[in-house]
C-alpha cells in the first residue's frame, strides 16, 4: 500500500497541510524548525498511534488548537483506494477512521499502514531495553503471521492476571487456568520469534551488513527469555516460589531479547555511533525486505534527518536499497546538498517545508 493523499491539520506547527506523494520517493526540505520532522510524525501516527518523539499526545497538538486530524488516501494494487484517518483530541479521546467507519481503537490502524522509521534515535534499538528489540521481531510477526497478533494479546492477558494472581493473598484460585494458557501462547510466540529469525532474518540481514559494515561480521541469537532446556511450564514452575514473593512472572517471552554480537562481544560496546546506525539500518531493511517477500504489503519508510544520521556513501546505499526494495519513502533533509545523489532518481518528488507549509518543486 502507498500513501496517495496526505492532509494533516493542527499537528505542531502544520496548521493545515496537503500533498500529493510520490509512490517510491519523496524528499522533504527545510531550515531547522520548519515543520519537516513533524510531518514524518504525524505520518507515524497513521502506523502506530503515536508520535515518535514523545507519548504526550497533547504535545504535538498544534497550540490553542482542539485537536489533530491525519488524514490520507492509499493506493493498493489495481487503483483501488483506501482511506485512513487519525484524530487525537486534547482531552486524550482518539477517533480513528478506516474507510469511512470509525473506532476508538487507536492499533485498528495499524494492521493497513505498515510504517517504518529511522531517526536519530534508531540506534536505541541497540542501546535501549529488550523492549525495543522484542518489538523490532512481532512489528514484522504481526504484518505477516495473522495468528501472532492472537496470541500475543491472550499473552499478555494472561501474563497480566498471573501476575496479579502472585501479588494476591488467594493465589491458588484461577491459578492454574491461567498458567496454561500462558504457557501455550508463550511457547507459540517464541517459536514464531525464533523462527523468523532464524529461518530469514539473521540472513537478510547480514548480507545487508556486508554492504553497510563489511569490516565486522555478525552473530546473531536469540533468548527466548528462559533457560535453555526447559519447557515454559517447568520453568515457571521452577520458579514459582520465587516470583510469588516478588509479585511478577521472571520467564517467558516478555523477557526474551535479541542478542548481537561481534567477535564475541556486544556490538554495542564495539561500534561508532555512526557504525551502529548502519547495523540499525540493515535490520531495518531486512524487516522490509522479509515483509515485501512474504507479503503483498509494502512499507511506508520514514527517514528523518538522515544527513546528520549517516555519511554520504552510506546514505547513498541505504537509501539505494530500500529504493529497490518497492518501499514508498519519506525522507527529510535541511539541504538538498546531502542527498545530492537523489539528482539521479527519475522518480521522486521534493517539497520545500516552510513555516509548516509545502511547496511542491516543480
Ligand atoms: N504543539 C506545537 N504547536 C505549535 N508549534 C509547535 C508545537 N510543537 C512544536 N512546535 C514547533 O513546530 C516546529 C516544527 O518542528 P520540527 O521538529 O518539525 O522541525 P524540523 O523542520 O524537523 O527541524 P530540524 O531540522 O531542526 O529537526 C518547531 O518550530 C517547533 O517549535
Amino acid at each position: 500500500m502507498k500513501l496517495d493523499k496526505v492532509q494533516i491539520s493542527h499537528f505542531r506547527n502544520i496548521n493545515d497541510l496537503s500533498l500529493t506523494a510520490h509512490e517510491s520517493l519523496n524528499v522533504f526540505l527545510g531550515a531547522n524548525g520548519s515543520g519537516k520532522s513533524s510531518i514524518l510524525e504525524a505520518l507515524h501516527y497513521l502506523g502506530f498511534a503515536r508520535s515518535f518523539r514523545t507519548h504526550k499526545h497533547k504535545s504535538v497538538i498544534s497550540h490553542d488548537k482542539p485537536g489533530f486530524t491525519v488524514f490520507c488516501s492509499a493506493l493498493i494494487e489495481d487503483g483501488i483506494q483506501q482511506k485512513f484517518g487519525i484524530s487525537r483530541l486534547s482531552n486524550d479521546s482518539c477517533i480513528v477512521n478506516i474507510n469511512g467507519n470509525k473506532s476508538s481503537r487507536a492499533t485498528d490502524l495499524a494492521s493497513y499502514l505498515p510504517i517504518q522509521i529511522f531517526t536519530p534515535q534508531s540506534s536505541d534499538l541497540l542501546l535501549g531495553s529488550p523492549k525495543l528489540r522484542r518489538r523490532y521481531l512481532d512489528w514484522l510477526l504481526f504484518h505477516v503471521e495473522q495468528s501472532f497478533n492472537l496470541d500475543f494479546q491472550v499473552y499478555s492477558r494472561s501474563l497480566k492476571h498471573l501476575n496479579a494472581l502472585y501479588k494476591s493473598y488467594q493465589p491458588k484460585q484461577g491459578l492454574d487456568y491461567w498458567n496454561d494458557i500462558l504457557c501455550q501462547k508463550g511457547e507459540s510466540i517464541s517459536l514464531k520469534r525464533e523462527n523468523l529469525l532464524n529461518d530469514h532474518l539473521i540472513h537478510l540481514i547480514n548480507s545487508n551488513l556486508k554492504d553497510f559494515l563489511p569490516e565486522f561480521s555478525f552473530e546473531i541469537s536469540y533468548y527466548r527469555g528462559w533457560e535453555k532446556g526447559y519447557s515454559l511450564s517447568d520453568a515457571v514452575l521452577k520458579n514459582r516460589q520465587r516470583d510469588q514473593k516478588n509479585g511478577f512472572l521472571s520467564v517467558g517471552p516478555h523477557k526474551a531479547d535479541l542478542r548481537i554480537k561481534t567477535q564475541g562481544v556486544n556490538a554495542h560496546e564495539v561500534l561508532s555511533r555512526g557504525q551502529l546506525r548502519m547495523l540499525v539500518a540493515g535490520m531495518q531493511l531486512a524487516q522490509t525486505q522479509y515483509l515485501h517477500a512474504q507479503t503483498d504489503k509494502t512499507s511506508i519508510f520514514l527517514l528523518d534527518d538522515v544527513g546528520a544520521e549517516l555519511d554520504e556513501e552510506k546514505r547513498k546505499v541505504f537509501i539505494s536499497r530500500l529504493n529497490t526494495s518497492d518501499t514508498q519513502l519519506f525522507v527529510t533533509a535541511i539541504d538538498i546538498k546531502q542527498l545530492e545523489f537523489l539528482e539521479n532518481y527519475n522518480d521522486k518528488k521534493v517539497f520545500h517545508v516552510e513555516h509548516g507549509q509545502v511547496r511542491e518543486e516543480i
